[in-house]
């Protein structure tokens, strides 16, 4: 098991838990609309630290974008397996084809 797919499981298993037990608890007891804004303010922060190219920061935003990314997706029963699933489906594909494709 990747660490990614350690991670998704651990954010899953949060769901329904006792919000006072888990940081993750407590954001997804917030609900969908919280979880999603606050993948937006890390997204902002991993922002910001690309433009100012500080690789360590960045590489910290990094790490809270996809952990955030990965609590958003949960809120709403989106899986990493789902979008997993969905990269395989572009590869081979190329970019401007894909983007044509787009529902
Ligand atoms: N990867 C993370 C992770 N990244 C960031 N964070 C938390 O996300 C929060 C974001 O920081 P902020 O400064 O924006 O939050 P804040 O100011 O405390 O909150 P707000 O008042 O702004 O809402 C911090 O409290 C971090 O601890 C994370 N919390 C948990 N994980 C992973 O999730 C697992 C389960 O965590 P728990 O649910 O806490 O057991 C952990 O073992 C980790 O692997």
């Amino acid at each position: 098991m990747s660490t990614l797919d350690r991670l998704a499981a651990t954010i899953a298993a949060r769901k329904g838990a006792d919000p006072d037990s888990s940081w993750t608890a407590k954001l997804l007891a917030k609900g969908p609309e919280k979880c999603a804004e606050k993948f937006g303010e890390e997204a902002i922060e991993a922002i910001i630290e690309a433009v100012k190219g500080d690789r360590a920061r960045l590489t910290a935003e990094a790490a809270d974008v996809i952990y955030h990314l990965l609590v958003m997706l949960a809120a709403r029963d989106v899986t990493l397996a789902d979008v997993l699933a969905e990269l395989e489906r572009r590869e081979g594909t190329s970019g401007i084809a894909e983007k044509a494709a787009r529902p």
